[in-house]
């Protein structure tokens, strides 16, 4: 009888976990491998599932993807993996018992590490050789991301007739990493055609059971779940798992009651707990009615400090707006600092952006400073976020904390690399990139944490993101803006633009956005800095002019900041009518040089005001 058709009259009991059986092969190994070096023992394994009551086997074929496989240098045994994982677990199964070809996750925690095109790629490698094999369904397992589930499921459902069992992963009880309800995810996959929908992995039955009361049954599929042993436990670098096989007895019973099918194990689970699951579950009837319990937590919170200020994007989307940086001191002490910040404020500026550890190398918190400017001086502070400094603990506490300050503007970031700045042996973290930075803060806007955990709260940031013109292909700059804008980016600032060509050319690359940009200028303050940009600084160039300009101050220091401010002023005529948004960067603490472009902004301003007037 076919799968399908079993589960139509009783629960069935798949197997449990593969890859912690494997673990004394060393946990640096690639388990999928084992197919062609060691495959008696996958044998062996699959042999004691099924002797421990295992109605639904799956190949050892979790990982044996390209992406996974190059990690060890295996990615040409695509076929070869997954041929050989078909005919143990057929051998084994012996015609007793269904052969699952499984298809694991490739997106865990970051969306953005592998692109979607890389997903389907891979998933057509490995899906076409284990069905070519004769597997009598597809698992498709571990999954985190819903987007990269759904993508693959309708790759599969167009490829095969077989049953296909797709199965998200869940970092918290009752909803994906991004917010949506289990519920809505599994109905979601069903109406993609999938004949079984469940979750496996990350969660011991507590959770899972706890997940699954919000979940009704599906019209058409059936529910399946693979919990692990427990939650895990680091011991010795690697993840240990209670071994309570006698638990999985009284657990089967309430997976069969959340009208679960298909019950099996995942990491942490032996054949000693499959073996418990199906003595539990003798009769095997299954239930066919169930009291769906309402969601415990509605996320829908309203912002507890609705941002009373004006967004930068809004301002800069209606009107002049005038942004600063001033970055926070390499060294303790900021009476210099504050005495600058105080003159741009004064000199009138929207916000005052501080950077986070630019160029690599250590400030004082720019959250600190930010604060302290904020409350002092009633500056508005933008503080810049990289992706650098921080792993995605770290930068969710840090966002919390930036929220809990009532600091609501942010520049989302990737960083300088640890390795151009002053402690080049730093880590450089990276968990997250720019994009999926400024994702993270989006559903923080919505409430919910990065592994759709409900914050309490909305909160109501307002997101920057960079734009570097400064590039051979500024088409490809602006995809990655278009990328920024669809995470959530609600506007730009763009690194320093020294001619007013490149002004022009930014406003013609990008006038089709709709998102307001702050255009970078940074006066140049001496010949030397002029050089060291020009030669130095990827991507920036200056023109033959500039150079020349600021080459004939010589050694004059106050020629130098002259010609610097003339220089920086031209630009400023050029961006004015193209960019309601100027991002004025202060070097070296300079700030008598940003405001007296603050001034010549006003300045400029007032007197177009006045033209439209006479004129009007
Ligand atoms: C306004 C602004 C503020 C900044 N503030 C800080 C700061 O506070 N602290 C700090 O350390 N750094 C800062 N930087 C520097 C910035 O983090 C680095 O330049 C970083 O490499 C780019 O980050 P991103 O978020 O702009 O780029 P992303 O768009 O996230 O790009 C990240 C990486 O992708 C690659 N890339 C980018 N564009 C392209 C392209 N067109 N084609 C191919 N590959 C590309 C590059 O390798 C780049 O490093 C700032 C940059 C800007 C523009
Ligand atoms: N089913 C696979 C195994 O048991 C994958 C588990 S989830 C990481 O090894
Ligand atoms: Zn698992």
């Amino acid at each position: 009888m076919g799968l399908l058709d079993e589960l139509k009259q009783r629960v069935l009991i798949a197997d449990g976990a593969m890859g912690t059986l494997l673990y004394s092969h060393g946990i640096d190994r690639c388990f999928e491998e084992l197919n062609l070096s060691k495959p008696e023992e996958i044998v062996h394994i699959h042999e004691a599932y099924i002797a421990a009551g295992a109605d639904v086997i799956q190949t050892n074929t979790y990982g044996a993807n390209y992406v996974k496989l190059a990690r060890y240098g295996l990615e040409d045994e695509v076929p070869s993996i997954n041929r050989a994982a078909v005919r143990l677990a057929k051998q084994a199964a012996n015609g007793r018992t269904h052969v699952l070809g499984t298809i694991g996750g490739l997106r865990t925690l970051n969306k953005s590490a592998v692109p979607l095109e890389e997903v389907k790629r891979t998933f057509r490698e490995q899906l076409f050789v284990l069905l070519a094999e004769g597997v009598d369904g597809v698992l498709l397992e571990t999954y985190y991301d819903l987007e990269e589930l759904e993508t693959v499921l309708t790759i599969a459902r167009k490829e095969t007739t077989l049953p296909i069992i797709a199965h998200v992963s869940l970092h918290e009880v009752g909803v994906l990493q991004d917010g949506t309800p289990l519920a809505d995810a599994l109905a979601r996959l069903e109406a993609l055609g999938a004949d079984v929908v469940g979750l496996n992995c990350r969660l011991g039955p507590y959770h899972m059971l706890q997940s699954l009361e919000e979940v009704p049954l599906p019209t058409r599929a059936f529910l399946s779940a693979y919990p692990n042993a427990s939650l895990p436990d680091y011991r010795d670098g690697r993840l240990v798992y209670e071994t309570n096989a006698e638990y999985f007895e009284e657990t089967a019973k309430a997976f069969r009651d959340q009208g679960v099918r298909l019950i099996g194990g995942c990491c942490g689970t032996t054949p000693k707990h499959i073996e418990a699951m199906a003595r539990a579950l003798q009769d095997r009837k299954p239930v066919t009615k169930k009291t769906v319990k309402r969601r415990a937590v509605s996320v829908s919170v309203q912002a507890d400090n609705p941002s009373a200020v004006t967004p930068l994007s809004e301002l800069a989307r209606t009107r002049r707006s005038v942004i600063v940086e001033l970055d926070p001191p390499k060294q303790l002490g900021i009476d210099k600092f504050l005495v600058g910040a105080k003159a741009l404020h004064d000199a009138g500026i929207d916000a005052l952006t501080l950077a986070d550890n630019s160029l690599a190398t250590p400030r004082i918190s720019n959250v600190a400073v930010g604060s302290i400017v904020k409350e002092q001086l009633g500056v508005r502070p933008l503080i810049h976020i990289t992706c650098r400094d921080r792993n995605l603990i770290g930068l969710q506490s840090h966002l919390m904390g930036l929220h809990t300050l009532g600091i609501t503007d942010v520049l989302a970031i990737t960083g300088d690399p640890s390795k151009i700045g002053d402690f080049p042996g730093a880590t450089s973290v990276y968990d997250l990139s720019s994009f999926d930075l400024i994702r993270l803060i989006s559903q923080f806007n919505e409430g919910l944490s990065y592994s759709g955990k409900p914050l309490g709260q909305k909160t109501n940031f307002s997101i920057g993101a960079a734009f570097n013109p400064n590039v051979r292909h500024l088409d490809k700059a602006v995809e990655r803006m278009e990328k920024k804008i669809q995470c959530g980016a609600h506007y730009f600032l763009t690194q320093p633009v020294y001619s007013e060509e490149k002004i022009v050319e930014v406003y013609e690359a990008t006038k089709h956005l709709h998102t307001p940009i702050y255009i970078g200028i940074m006066p140049l303050v001496s010949a030397r800095n002029a050089d060291f940009l020009h030669h130095e600084v990827p991507g920036i160039t200056l023109s033959d002019e500039i150079r020349a300009r600021m080459a004939a101050c010589g050694n004059d220091p106050v020629q130098a900041t002259r010609e610097g401010i003339a220089i920086a002023k031209a630009l400023i005529d050029a961006a004015f009518d193209l960019f309601n948004g100027i991002y004025l960067i202060t070097p070296f603490l300079r700030y008598d040089m940003t405001v007296e472009l603050i001034r010549y902004i006003h300045e400029k301003e007032a007197a177009a005001k006045e033209r439209k007037v006479v004129h009007g």
